[in-house]
């Protein structure tokens, strides 16, 4: 399959993230890549590789197959109306990352019949680490694999119906920042028990890392592998009843319900 020359629109966070994954993975040649913002001073890094950066967003859709939005959910409407006339349908194809706005609307304002994709990555993908959940709108079928293949190289591509979109930003974008606080208040408890702080950082990161890994290789549920390590009477068993009874398991899925609810506003 032929690489497409991509741009994207808004190379924040999420934007930068992407293009890193992007250019790492040899997905993209810095040359098939056009990174755009206001500020594009800021996006010396990527100009340095070769990629073309600009704030000029007309120029940028116009010279690009593939348009990626990862503008902030305030200003993208203004920003995508502006350059209404600029989208073509049959030529181009478009991949929201912005959390909370439809691919109807997106549709409406591209062009009728434009191929949309929503995609809901997390930062874990400037390493090539996401999981990206993905549905789309008049898209052939070459297309969504395009789309696949492009989101497969920078970690997980998940399909879904896009009724679960804001569910996934939830569980996966903002996950990374729940699971980053669980690994610091480790490190908190850690340096309490002994270890200094770099210490204490690799032995929290890795022991994640590690627990993760015995999920997706072994394709397990957590209580499964909870019960190879609390031995009876032992302090394992002692400490996670304990983080229970301080409200550990409910502040979390409190955290997410509010965190959903905030984006359903
Ligand atoms: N951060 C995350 O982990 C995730 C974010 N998202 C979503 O991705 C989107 C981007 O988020 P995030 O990267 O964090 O936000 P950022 O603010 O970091 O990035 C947005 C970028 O858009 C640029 N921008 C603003 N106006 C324009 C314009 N008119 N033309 C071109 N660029 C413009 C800004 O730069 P400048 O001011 O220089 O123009 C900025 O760099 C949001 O919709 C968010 O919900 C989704 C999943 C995860
Ligand atoms: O916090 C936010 O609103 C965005 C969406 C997912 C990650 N960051």
């Amino acid at each position: 399959m032929e690489n497409k020359k991509t741009a994207i629109i808004g190379g924040g966070n999420l934007g930068g993230a992407i293009a890193d994954g992007l250019l790492e993975s040899g997905f993209l040649q810095p040359s098939q890549l056009i990174l755009t913002r206001r500020n594009a001073g800021a996006l010396s890094r990527f100009s340095e590789k070769g990629v073309h950066t600009t704030s000029d967003n007309l120029q940028a859709i116009q010279a690009a197959e593939v348009i990626v939005v990862a503008l902030k959910p305030y200003n993208v409407r203004e920003v995508l109306q502006e350059l209404k006339a600029a989208f073509r349908p049959d030529k181009q194809l478009l991949i929201s990352v912005v959390t909370g706005v439809p691919m109807e609307e997106l549709e409406k304002i591209a062009g009728e019949g434009m191929p949309v994709f929503r995609a809901m990555p997390n930062t874990a993908i400037a390493i090539r680490e996401s999981v990206t959940c993905i549905c789309h709108k008049n898209a052939t079928g070459q297309q969504v694999a395009y789309v696949s293949e492009m989101f497969g190289q920078l970690g997980v591509a998940v399909p879904i119906d896009e009724k679960l979109m804001d569910a996934s930003t939830v569980l996966g974008a903002c996950g990374i920042a729940y699971a980053l606080r669980f690994i610091r208040a480790s490190i908190q408890g850690g340096i309490e028990i002994g270890f200094d702080v770099r210490t204490a950082n690799l032995i929290a990161a890795q022991t994640v890392k590690g627990a993760a890994e015995l999920l997706i290789r072994g394709n397990r549920h957590p209580e499964e592998e909870i019960d190879k390590v609390t031995t009876p009477k032992g302090c394992t068993i002692a400490g996670l009843n304990e983080m229970e009874h301080q409200g550990f398991s409910s502040s979390l899925i409190k955290g997410i319900t509010v965190s959903y609810n905030k984006i359903k506003e």
